[in-house]
């Protein structure tokens, strides 16, 4: 042995001891992607690099910030603002001279990671904090064939998921909770918790202001197709114009002459005159308490006055069970002598985040990060938008919250639970993510070797006396719409290809086992786009770049009369020594065969669309829109709807969105938490 070599024995003898030497000297070739460089991966990385892996693929978007060092011991103050994934690689590095980390710093979403992509890939390991980002690996790995491992943690709780298709349920096979939300009105005219108020003053009021400047007429124009209440949505409207004079006066850069400042507009605007208009519609008050119009002045100068009742609340920092006040009265004429304006003096000492805010401390937070915000837009940042970690937004939304909250009589909150309440933050606890990223490490051991009756889905729990529960994995869910398909890929030029051309490739004459299932009626898809069906064949003849199928996305063969399973066709490239004139479209061999699907055994309760029903118009020629999802994707079952087609609410939530759910939807400040 030489002298390199009997270091190695040495460094590995307690590894391949563990792992036998037959695996321990397979996972020197192993190849392994890791998504995500944050809590979870970097344990993860220094797990895998210390265990033997040589070959590891390291992909994050992100780069270092100062709040990530606390847990993510791959990283140093120094490396701040640099990109997570080339900082974990080269710290990593040092841990094992035998091991070759690539570093990439990019999305993966992004269309060149695509299914030969993950191909080469004998694992893939998600260290990621988002569902969208889990959903779309899992979606590459079924179609790549490649087993995943699926991990995350939340606070003390953590769980990890071996994924193998056909063998285990997938990441989609069971629905997950989707984001809570809330009804519009609840945000626009009638909160009662905190949190409705800190949503408004995020996903409402800081967009409104400093956002793009688009015309939010959809949403209400959905709230109104849902039944809500059209008086008020047409007083909504009316709110949605008088905004643009407020935005005008933030971006003039023209010195103030006379009038209210901008900031000052923006209030008089929001918690003065948007609440006269909700006051006029008496009828919304019959059985809740109406909300008070706050007076710029009057608190400014200390003498605006609360309703007691309405403001029993916590505005003067002391905690309140009264979450609904009953009705206030303006203070300014009302008789209480409850006025909680001033500056709040037992809290003083408090740090600066738990501290509670009077009425005028949120008032005088709410002018400065204004501005602070108004400077920003007109030394030239285009929008600005909600970040935890961003001052200035965190304050403007205390502030708007608290303003409002006192309004409507409902208890305040502190920067710093305004802060976990909008930033949807739960501690992150690094000993949680050591524990995962451990369990990710031995599930993947069961993966490579094969030990499929090994595996299962571990769940680190907060009961001290069983800290780690193991459960058996489980078949994959029948009626899953992203396991159960079959996938395929295409290798084309998708500016030469039509999509008529690869539909027609993929089913194939059907006259031998591997010339597919032949002509069938089918629908075609990209994501929730109909690109084509049986009684609409427009698309068929233009090139699938015209239509934006280009290389990384899925075309989703399904049959009409629903007896046969779904086709994912990926979209690859031709090949790098493709021939200039060679064929544009190179198909899969064999040509997938999707399986028979079971009768459904019960008649379908859910009314569905006739599959021709209706036809959409044409698109004009040179009309470059693509029509959207007319129906969504049925498989021939009705219930699959929801599995199968991701429905406009999931990508709404995903872009944390407000929608309309029941009407009256009362939820903890807890549950808003969405658990990763
Ligand atoms: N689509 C994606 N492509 C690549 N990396 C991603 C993608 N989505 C999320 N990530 C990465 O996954 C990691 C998740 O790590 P973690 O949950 O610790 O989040 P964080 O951003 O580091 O911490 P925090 O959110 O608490 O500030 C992050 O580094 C993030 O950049
Ligand atoms: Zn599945």
């Amino acid at each position: 042995m030489s002298g390199f070599s009997a270091a190695q024995g040495e460094r590995s003898a307690h590894a391949t001891a563990v792992l036998g030497p037959e695996l321990h000297s397979r996972l020197a070739s192993t190849k392994v992607l890791l998504v995500g460089a944050g809590g979870i991966g970097c344990e993860l990385l220094k797990n895998i690099v210390l265990t033997g892996f040589g070959h590891i693929t390291l992909l994050d978007l992100d780069t270092i910030d100062l709040s990530n060092l606390n847990r993510q011991f791959l990283f140093r103050k120094k490396d701040v603002k640099q990109s997570k994934a080339l900082v974990a690689a080269r710290t990593a590095s040092a841990f094992n001279p035998n091991v070759k980390i690539t570093p990439i710093h990019g999305n993966i979403k992004e269309p060149h990671f695509d299914i030969a992509w993950f191909r080469q890939f004998d694992i893939v390991m998600n260290a990621l904090d988002n569902l969208d980002a889990r959903r779309h690996v899992n979606k590459m790995c079924m179609a790549a064939n490649v087993p995943l491992v699926e991990s995350g943690t939340a606070g003390y709780l953590g769980q990890v998921q071996p994924i193998l298709k056909d063998r285990t349920e997938c990441f989609d096979c069971i629905p997950k909770p989707t984001p809570k939300t809330f009804p519009v009105c609840t945000i626009r005219s009638t909160p009662s918790q905190p949190i409705h108020c800190i949503v408004w003053a995020k996903s409402y009021l800081l967009p409104q202001l400093f956002g793009e400047d688009e015309n939010a007429g959809g949403e209400l124009d959905e709230a109104e197709k849902q039944g809500e209440n059209a008086q008020e949505i047409a007083t909504l409207r009316k709110e949605q114009t008088a905004f643009k004079a407020v935005r005008t006066a933030l971006r003039s850069t023209e010195p103030q002459s006379e009038g209210p400042s901008a900031a000052q507009m923006a209030f008089d605007k929001v918690f003065h005159s948007d609440i006269l208009n909700l006051l006029s519609m008496a009828d919304m008050w019959r059985t809740r308490a109406p909300p008070t119009p706050l007076d710029f002045d009057a608190i400014a100068n200390g003498t605006f006055v609360l309703d007691k009742k309405s403001n029993g609340a916590g505005h003067d920092g002391r905690p309140s069970n009264g979450t609904n006040g009953t009705a206030a009265t303006n203070g300014k004429n009302g008789a209480s002598s409850t006025a909680t304006t001033g500056s709040s003096s037992s809290s003083a000492t408090k740090l600066k985040d738990q501290k509670s805010l009077s009425l005028r401390d949120s008032l005088e937070l709410f002018v400065s990060s204004t501005e602070r915000l108004a400077a920003r837009v007109r030394a030239g940042e285009d929008t600005i938008s909600f970040d935890k970690d961003d001052d200035d937004t965190l304050d403007f939304v205390t502030a708007a919250a608290n303003l409002r909250s006192a309004a409507y009589g409902i208890p305040g909150k502190s920067r710093w639970e305004v802060k976990e309440m909008a930033g949807n933050i739960i501690p992150a606890i690094a000993t949680t993510n050591a524990i995962i990223a451990g369990l990710i490490v031995l599930q993947s051991f069961h993966l490579l070797r094969k030990s499929y009756n090994a595996l299962r889905n571990v769940h680190v729990q907060f009961r001290p006396n069983l800290p780690l529960s193991t459960i058996r994995t489980c078949l994959p869910n029948p009626n899953c719409g992203v396991c159960r398909d079959t996938y395929t890929e295409v290798l084309c030029d998708p500016a030469r290809v039509s999509l008529g051309e690869i539909v027609e490739g993929i089913l194939g004459s059907g006259e031998s086992e591997d010339d597919g299932t032949g002509a069938r009626e089918v629908s075609v898809y990209e994501g929730q786009r109909v690109l084509s069906d049986p009684d609409w064949d427009d698309n068929n003849d233009r090139t699938l770049e015209s239509l934006s199928v280009t290389r990384g996305k899925f075309l989703t063969i399904a049959d009409e009369d629903g007896e046969l399973g779904t086709v994912q066709v990926g979209i690859g490239i031709l090949p790098p020594n493709h021939p200039v004139d060679g064929p544009a479209l190179i198909l899969p061999t064999p040509l997938p065969k999707p399986p028979r699907m079971p009768k459904p055994s019960t008649p379908t309760s859910v009314p569905v669309e006739p599959p021709t029903s209706v036809k959409r118009p044409a698109p004009d020629d040179d009309d470059d829109i693509v029509p959207l999802a007319k129906r969504p994707r049925t498989n021939g079952d009705a219930n699959r709807t929801e599995a199968v087609t991701p429905s406009k609410k999931r990508k709404l939530d995903e872009d944390g969105l407000l929608l309309l759910d029941t009407a009256d939807e009362a939820l903890g400040d807890v549950e808003v938490i969405e658990i990763e």
